[in-house]
């Protein structure tokens, strides 16, 4: 068998191809047949290299006061100024001929420009060869003003496009230079994505949820497993050793007024996110750059809705409806979504190469499922973040209201049982919070990774308030009496769990928002190549999610308030277990291929991932 003279993970310079520059590029894996190395810059493109354009970090010296090549993400930041080939840059062969003619003209001013840069070395965290992913001396710091600088560096850079890696003596010339810099940078900016996604096909050992067979069963698999639940949750003795419910006939569950109410409901909540209020933030930069504009009015929409189910009981307004309807509005739910899935799929076949997510792999099963645009949008109006927020998690607290006024009809009570209002009380306090974090939501994986497609859409639309209003649901037909020294320890469980949760989530978001927070500076942090620290000390230095496992000890105490007589009401927390262990995994799948070897530092240091000690 051939020699490889590289070993996977093995941070290398490799030279960007037609070029003679190298950049540091992490050895993803070596094909013994082709002899190609797969290799990976630090904007996340990878590319097949071969042996003799791989060399050694300790084959380069860094020139004293030279710029070394800069990494293909951070050129992306200063490709204004800087001539040479890259990453950034396609090479002249990749690019098109139609934009020949100004490549030349880009070309002769360039030639212009180069005798006239005077390289400047980048103290934040320059270019040195030496300092890939992480740690060059100290592995953890507290020195919050160095971390400062990196830090702002990186997010102006970020957010702008524009560095000083390079400074320009004053030339005449200048005013004619910018102009051909902009048209290049947007020249370059259109390439780059469009490069990045030619060059980086998800490979079929990628792709997630068990590739294609895997999201092909779930699709399948999760909305006949749903109604199998439900049916089985309104059995009188729904014991799993019971032979499950025959699903009854598709027809005998349709009806058109039931899904004449859904989409009232469903159009209710677009207009609550049409209002103009609420502040408008911007969500993380998108591989060209863009930041897209969100409007944080979630929690408006809550109050709002919150007054017109408030006025509609107060008209008499039957609500039962909906709890003796429940399979009936789950199917219309389920065919919206199927609908909504089809509709993001076609429209997606148009969209532009830089709008598709990071996670579409050009098989239409598996993108039919996770979704093969990013963020679709309608105007202003994105269809993902609506929906991960409104419908479905404020549907949950509207059919948790059902479930308890069922409750009091159905077992004839005066008031709610004490475990009826412990769960209620228990998810509101979860939909209110993510609505009141609504922020929040632009950094989670759905968001920056997944598209919208089949996976969100039923997740979103059916899962949250069929699935997750389950113990309400199951506590109408099975009641539990809870005694208060019992309902005193489950309430200080779910406050133990909100506390991990809240802490968590919020710790990292501020630190993300602004890294040099003073209500921060106790925190130690790791150093990444992106520029970006992880924290390791606080809640995140704890576990390597402590937010999932906040998330899991709510999920218990909302089930406890159901007994012990079935497994039933345990099912979101087992099925909520599975969930966070994949999710877990594929995060860190992510990290470990954006930030290398601070990540390992990080997990070294950080040995478990969920529950300490255990997993
Ligand atoms: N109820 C439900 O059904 C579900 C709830 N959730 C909840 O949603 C919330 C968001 O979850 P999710 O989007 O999965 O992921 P996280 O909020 O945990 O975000 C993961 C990201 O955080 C960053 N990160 C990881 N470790 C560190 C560290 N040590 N220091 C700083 N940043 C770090 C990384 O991104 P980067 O470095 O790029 O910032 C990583 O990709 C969680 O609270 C989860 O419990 C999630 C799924 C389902
Ligand atoms: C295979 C399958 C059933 C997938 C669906 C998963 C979805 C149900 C979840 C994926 C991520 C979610 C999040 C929330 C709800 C569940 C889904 C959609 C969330 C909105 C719940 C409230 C939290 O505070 C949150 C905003 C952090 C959270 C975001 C992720």
């Amino acid at each position: 068998m051939p020699s490889r003279k590289f070993a996977d993970g093995e941070v290398v310079r490799g030279r960007w191809p037609g070029s003679s520059l190298y950049y540091e590029v992490e050895i993803l894996s070596h094909d013994s047949t082709s002899q190609l190395y797969t290799v990976k810059y630090k904007d996340g493109t990878e590319l097949e290299l071969k042996e003799n354009d791989i060399k050694p970090l300790t084959s380069f010296r860094q020139r004293k006061g030279g710029s070394t090549s800069s990494s293909p993400s951070r050129r992306r930041g200063s490709r204004s100024r800087s001539r040479s080939r890259s990453p950034g840059r396609p090479p002249k062969s990749a690019r098109r001929s139609a934009s020949a003619s100004h490549q030349a003209n880009i070309k002769e001013a360039r030639r212009e420009v180069e005798v006239k840069l005077t390289p400047l070395i980048l103290k934040p965290f320059g270019n040195s060869i030496s300092r890939y992913n992480g740690e060059p001396e100290h592995t953890e710091r507290n020195d919050i003003p160095h971390k400062n600088t990196q830090e702002k560096f990186n997010l102006s850079q970020e957010s702008s496009y524009i560095s000083t890696q390079y400074s320009l003596h004053p030339r005449r010339e200048e005013v004619k230079l910018k102009e051909i810099d902009s048209k290049e940078e947007k020249f370059i900016a259109k390439e780059l994505a469009v490069r990045t996604f030619e060059v980086t096909p998800i490979r079929a050992k990628d792709l997630e949820f068990g590739g294609v067979p895997g999201v092909f069963l779930i699709m399948f698999g999760l909305p006949v497993f749903l109604f199998l639940l439900l049916l089985m949750c309104k059995q009188k003795d729904p014991s799993l050793l019971n032979f499950p419910p025959p699903l009854p006939a598709l027809y005998e569950l349709w009806e058109t007024r039931v899904f004449g109410v859904y989409l009232l409901w469903f159009l209710i909540q677009v207009l609550f996110y049409l209002l103009p209020i609420g502040k408008v933030v911007e969500g993380t930069p998108l591989i060209d750059g863009r930041r897209l504009k969100y409007r944080l009015n979630g929690f408006y929409a809550f109050i709002l809705t919150s007054a017109v189910i408030g006025t509609s009981l107060f008209q008499g307004v039957e609500f039962h409806y909906v709890y003796s309807h429940f399979l009936q509005f789950a199917l219309g739910a389920t065919v919206f979504c199927v609908v909504l899935s089809v509709y993001l799929y076609m429209r997606s076949l148009k969209a532009p190469r830089n709008d598709l997510s990071p996670a579409s792999s050009g098989n239409a099963v598996y993108d039919f499922f996770i979704g093969r645009e990013l963020n679709p949008r309608i105007g202003t109006f994105d269809l993902k973040y609506f929906c991960e927020l409104r419908p479905g998690l404020i549907g949950w607290v509207v059919i948790n209201l059902v479930m308890l006024l069922a409750e009091m009809k159905i077992q004839d009570r005066a008031i709610p049982s004490l475990a009826m209002i412990l769960v209620n009380s228990f998810q509101l306090l979860y939909v209110v919070d993510a609505l009141w974090n609504e922020e929040a939501l632009l950094t989670t994986m759905d968001i920056i990774h997944d598209g919208f497609g089949f996976m969100l859409a039923f997740g979103d639309l059916v899962w949250v308030p069929f699935i997750y209003s389950f113990q309400a649901f199951y506590l109408v037909s099975h009641p539990n009496e809870v005694s208060w020294p019992m309902a005193s320890l489950i309430i200080v469980l779910k406050l133990c769990g909100y506390v991990i949760f809240r802490g968590a989530n919020s710790q990292k978001n501020a630190f993300r928002k602004n890294p040099s927070d003073p209500k921060l500076a106790h925190l130690k942090t790791v150093h990444t190549s992106t520029g970006k620290h992880l924290l390791v000390s606080g809640w995140w230095g704890f576990v390597r999610h402590p937010n999932y496992l906040g998330d899991l000890i709510m999920a218990l105490a909302w089930s406890l308030p159901c007994g012990f007589n079935h497994i039933l009401p345990y099912f979101y927390v087992i099925y909520f277990t599975m969930l966070l262990v994949h999710r877990e995994a594929r995060d860190e799948y992510h990290c470990k291929k954006k930030y290398g070897v601070a990540w390992e530092k990080y997990c070294q240091r950080v040995p478990y991932r969920i529950f300490p000690y255990i997993y």
